[in-house]
């Protein structure tokens, strides 16, 4: 078949490379090195980069091909690497705007949820919704991350608890990767939530969890990794672990929701079962971040969910000095965190969390890759890696936390393809 055209992207102002960061995430005073090129350009073939590096070095390679090239003009704009957001709950129907304005006359998260509302009501719905729903609803979300420059997602199960249920949002999950721009990375969720029916014997459902629902999630590979919320009131650090380890077994690499509303022992557990990541955090003890750094678990922070739980941040700042490394996500899920803007999580991560601009750059690219094992394919601008790069309407990568609030998204390019131009869908 006839390949496409190469793609060149020329002149910008500032290129944010990230360059030297697929082996490991970085940390520390690693995460303010992006690697920029100034008046850089991409050479992208095949949906691949080629090359990444000053307008010059380009064309003095690449010159003697530009009549054969899709030229687009960077113009002295900034070009990132596609953000990636490593946590999100993205398949489930409905939405819990009540339960907010509940909370903003004085309910707590817990006490709805306690109450058979929050993730026990956006379960009743995804059991009772079909695929095609569930697809149409999450399509719409997929095409608000591309929009917001988000090019790579994290997707969890979780709001279905019952085998056919969890492998139903699998399999949506599954399709939309295939149909939609986005790339999705899925994870099984299964232990979400303590279904009402077992709330007097929650290891009865942890049983199911681990000898019915991770088999036949095993069975399908319709997902990579295995999550576990731990938390006060949901699953112990004691269940947490049986439940991870017990993914480990069926190749599924685990993930933890850990110490999000109380102090819980969660980031401990990560250390000691060599999750990948260890979210939220908020809580989380000092032993906890030190094992973290220790066993090279990367902290994904979801301030989105603090911001609208109007809970306490995590303390970013903290983490990244003790050497974990630091990622950023939405959270994106109708209870805690409804929202696609990955750009204003990272507006979040400077004003609520103390990083830099530069730190949550690298937090929401590079980074957030490594949360979900695809830091050789994705999250920074070297050759080989996946063209997938963002042109914004901004001068430079500080611009881009400080003009907050608003969609500063001009052009997406998804392996090679433009997929938004101008901010809309293309
Ligand atoms: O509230 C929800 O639907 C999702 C959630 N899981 C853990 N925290 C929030
Ligand atoms: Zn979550």
């Amino acid at each position: 078949t006839k390949q496409p055209k190469p793609l060149l992207i020329r002149r910008a102002g500032q290129l944010v490379t990230l360059k030297g960061s697929s082996e490991r995430p970085l940390i520390k005073g690693q995460m303010r090195e992006l690697g920029i090129v100034e008046n850089g350009s991409v050479w992208i073939e095949d949906g691949k980069i080629i090359m990444a590096d000053t307008d010059e070095a380009v064309l003095n390679r690449f010159g003697d091909r530009l009549s054969e090239a899709t030229v687009i003009e960077a113009n002295g704009r900034l070009v990132t690497p596609g953000l990636v957001d490593p946590h999100t709950h993205l398949v489930f129907v409905g939405s819990r705007e009540d339960e907010f304005e509940m909370r903003l006359n004085g309910a707590t998260y817990m006490e709805i949820m306690a109450a058979g509302g929050g993730i026990h009501r956006t379960t009743r719905a995804t059991q009772a919704a079909g695929e095609e729903e569930l697809y149409r609803e999450s399509y719409k979300r997929l095409d608000q991350f591309l929009k917001h420059g988000v090019t790579t997602i994290e997707a969890k199960s979780g709001y279905g608890l019952t085998v056919e249920h969890e492998l139903k949002q699998l399999r949506v999950a599954s399709q939309l990767n295939k149909d939609h721009p986005v790339d999705i990375v899925s994870t099984f969720m299964g232990a979400h939530a303590v279904p009402l029916e077992y709330r007097d014997n929650p290891d009865e459902f942890v049983r199911i969890v681990i000898e019915e629902m991770l088999p036949a999630v095993a069975e399908t590979g319709l997902a990579e990794f295995n999550d576990v919320f731990c938390e006060k009131g949901v699953f112990t650090p004691e269940q947490s672990e049986r439940i991870l380890e017990a993914g480990k077994r069926y190749g599924l690499k685990p993930k933890i929701h850990a110490d999000e509303i109380e102090p819980y022992q969660g980031a401990e557990v990560a250390a000691r079962v060599g999750a990948v990541s260890a979210d939220h955090l908020l809580r989380v003890s000092d032993e906890g971040i030190r094992q973290m750094a220790d066993k090279g678990v990367v902290g994904v922070l979801l301030p989105g969910t603090a911001f609208f739980l109007m809970a306490e941040f995590a303390n970013a700042r903290k983490m990244i000095d003790a050497g974990v490394p630091v990622a950023l996500s939405t959270d994106r899920n109708p209870g805690s965190s409804p929202t696609e803007s990955l750009p204003l999580i990272m507006n979040l991560g400077c004003l609520k969390m103390g990083m830099t601009p530069a730190e949550v750059l690298a937090a929401a690219t590079i980074n957030a890759a490594h949360a979900i094992s695809r830091g050789h394919e994705i999250g920074s601008l070297e050759p080989g890696k996946q063209a997938d790069v963002v042109i914004w309407d901004a001068p430079n990568y500080a611009y881009l936390q400080y003009h907050f609030g608003v969609n500063l998204v001009d052009t997406v390019i998804k392996r090679g393809q433009v997929v938004v131009k101008g901010g809309q869908r293309v």
